[in-house]
């Protein structure tokens, strides 16, 4: 599964906490963040990141073209509602790309909670199932 992980920086901290506790989890996976959140859950817990740009710098657009080409199967994005962001258009352009193109996305630690046990359980192995009956049918 590849999974996404974006935090604003308010909420650095506990995407830091997030990834550590749910590290055994996590590192069966393919990661994904942005550039701060990337570096900041490496050097926290040491599991290994594929970090795209900062978000102001295009990070959150750079996952959204992953999302656009079917290559990211979960977004675990911790939003700071409070806080005006410079780059909000790109942020609402990620999220809009979850909508359209039905990929799970939460945007607080609630929902993150809930999403990583459900790769757990296997809830969203549908979406490998799918993509390699789509690789298959494209062979044949
Ligand atoms: O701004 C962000 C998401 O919109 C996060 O970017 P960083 O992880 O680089 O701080």
């Amino acid at each position: 599964m590849n999974i996404a992980l974006i935090a604003h920086d308010k909420k650095k901290e506990d995407i830091v906490q997030f990834a550590t506790a749910y590290k055994s989890i996590l590192e069966k996976h393919r990661l994904f963040a942005t550039g701060t959140t990337g570096k900041r859950i490496e050097e926290a817990t040491g599991v290994s990141i594929h970090r795209f740009q900062s978000g102001p710098l295009g990070g959150d657009q750079q996952i959204g073209a992953y999302i656009a080409q079917d290559e990211m199967d979960v977004v675990l994005f911790l939003r700071d509602p409070l806080t005006a962001q410079p780059h909000e258009p790109d942020i609402s352009a990620l999220m809009r790309l979850c909508d359209v193109h039905q990929i799970p996305l939460a945007t607080n630690l609630a929902g993150a909670e809930i999403l990583v046990q459900a790769i757990e359980r296997g809830d969203l192995n549908w979406r490998e199932n799918r993509q390699e009956n789509e690789q298959q049918g494209r062979k044949e």
